[in-house]
């Protein structure tokens, strides 16, 4: 049987190791990290994650949904926080029953580990940043020094891939990237639990859209929430210029006058933590000669704004699962077909995310915004399974995010149609009353 590494025991990684362990493998995992279960939580990124179906589908597969889920708390839609005004809730979904969960990187990540340490075959090398690779032998180099060998090596070493950046090196003109950093960063900031409760309703997703820029929140399983500012990196009202204690302070009581309740230590956190890049990579080939390929966000890292990083990552891990069970686990025929299966539907949700920035942000606010919602839940009610809004599609789904693109638009050419023919018969009556 063949013997597989794998780089990056991140997300993807790890389930791709508990994949691969089942199917017979010898797996290495090789992370460029210290243990996380031994040295704690983690700092510059992303404390907690909405979880939706595609991640939960690749879960239950292996039956690691339950465990993974028991912690997780649903949030059944938007919190939407105006300036001026009440708050007001607006469900994800027609029944306003189903969930995205909120869930904790570090939480995830301890729970795959273990199911791949516990996989047979699976083997951890944790302190082990790849530093060389020479795809036609499957060799690999460690900043230590140390070296192995692999009949398959798989790059799921997150968005800045080291993986990519060797196969770019080895591969010259013959492979293309491109990452497109957005003018934005974020900046995560603790909404303490108070009196031992939660400050805010932990059965949504919270947003305070300010037009150009946005803070969201997330609730976590000890009834704090975890909030992310996404801002301008520079400009006017960006991070680089609010910076002095005095300008958090002005610029929140301006903005965001409730959080500085809510946050009692908003200037220390806003001053310590770090602000995070948001970008989109794109590349290709995936894959090469049949025997390195590329997995997760190392593949196509895209902005986080429909939460779905993660659970297209745990898809591309299904979808390998699949191509090998098609060609009888023939890597040199899987690879391609795992790269043409995935290509497409990846490009599709980096669009998807980056649209849903700009929905988020500013178009939650907007009163036509939510009677367009209304509308879009009545035809799902009148339509059933014919009329099936994005957001459902991409959160509660598994529809490939391809099909879910060109549906929508589909659907929404459809009702422009008929609301177009509406307008014309109406028209056409006023305009015979009037000449009548
Ligand atoms: C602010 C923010 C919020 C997000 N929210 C969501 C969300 O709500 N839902 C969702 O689905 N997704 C979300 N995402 C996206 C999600 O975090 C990623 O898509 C996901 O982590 C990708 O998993 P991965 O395993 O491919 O990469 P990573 O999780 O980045 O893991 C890569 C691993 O590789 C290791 N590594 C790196 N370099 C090397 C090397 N040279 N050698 C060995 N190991 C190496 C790293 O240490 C790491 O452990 C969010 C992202 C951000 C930034
Ligand atoms: N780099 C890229 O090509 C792209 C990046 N992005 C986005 O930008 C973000 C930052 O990118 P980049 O700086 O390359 O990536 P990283 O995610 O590797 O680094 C971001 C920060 O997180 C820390 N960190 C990363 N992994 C761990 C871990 N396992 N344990 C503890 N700390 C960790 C890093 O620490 P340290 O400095 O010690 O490594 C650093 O402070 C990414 O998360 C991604 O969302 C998006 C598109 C492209
Ligand atoms: N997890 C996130 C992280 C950052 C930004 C957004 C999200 C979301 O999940 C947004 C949610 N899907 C929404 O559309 O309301």
């Amino acid at each position: 049987m063949k013997h597989v590494a794998v780089v990056g025991a991140g997300l993807c990684g790890s389930l791709l190791a508990c994949y691969l362990g089942r199917r017979g493998y010898t797996v290495d995992l090789y992370e460029r990290r210290p243990d996380p279960r031994v040295t704690g939580a983690e700092r510059g990124r992303s404390i907690n994650l909405a979880l939706s179906e595609r991640g939960i589908d690749a879960l239950r597969r292996i039956g690691l949904d339950e465990e993974v889920l028991r912690d997780a708390l649903p949030m059944r839609g938007r919190m939407v926080h105006p300036l001026h005004g009440e708050t007001n809730f607006q469900p994800y979904s027609l029944s306003g029953d189903r969930a995205i969960n909120s869930i904790g990187r570090g939480a995830l990540n301890d729970a795959l580990l273990d199911a791949a340490g516990a996989t047979p075959g699976v083997t951890i090398h944790f302190d082990h940043p790849l530093t060389a690779l020479d795809p036609s032998l499957g060799t690999l180099g460690f900043a230590d020094g140390s070296s192995a060998k692999a009949d398959i090596v798989l790059g799921a070493d997150g968005a800045g891939s080291a993986t990519r950046g060797l196969l770019m090196a080895y591969a010259g003109e013959g492979f293309s990237e491109t990452v497109s950093f957005l003018d934005y960063g974020y900046k995560e900031l603790t909404i303490p639990a108070r009196d031992g409760e939660y400050a805010l309703d932990p059965g949504a997703l919270h947003i305070w859209p300010r037009g150009t820029s946005m803070m969201i929140a997330l609730p976590n399983p000890d009834r704090s929430f975890t909030g992310t500012l996404f801002w301008p990196s520079s400009g006017s009202d960006s991070f680089a210029s609010i910076g002095s204690p005095a300008a958090v302070e002005r610029h929140f009581r301006e903005n965001y006058p409730d959080l500085l309740e809510l946050i009692p230590n908003l200037v220390e956190d806003y001053r310590h933590n770090p602000v995070g890049l948001l970008g989109t990579v794109k590349c290709a080939p995936w894959q090469m000669l049949g025997r390195v390929a590329l997995i997760g966000d190392a593949a196509h890292a895209i902005v986080p704004f429909y939460g779905q990083g993660a659970n297209a990552s745990f898809e591309d891990v299904v979808e390998l699962d699949r191509c090998l069970d098609a060609t009888g686990d023939n890597w040199a025929e899987a690879l391609p077909l795992y790269e043409q299966g995935r290509r497409e539907n990846s490009e599709a949700i980096a669009e998807m995310a980056l649209a849903n920035f700009v929905e988020m942000r500013d178009k939650v606010a907007d009163p036509f915004f939510k009677l367009g919602k209304n509308v879009e839940h009545t035809l799902e009610r009148w339509l059933p399974g014919k009329y099936v809004s994005r957001y459902e599609l991409v959160s509660f789904s598994t529809t490939p995010y391809a099909e879910v693109r060109r549906r929508v638009k589909q659907q929404h050419q459809v009702v422009g149609a008929v609301a177009g023919a509406l307008v014309a018969l109406a028209a056409t009556a006023l305009i015979r009353r009037l000449t009548r």
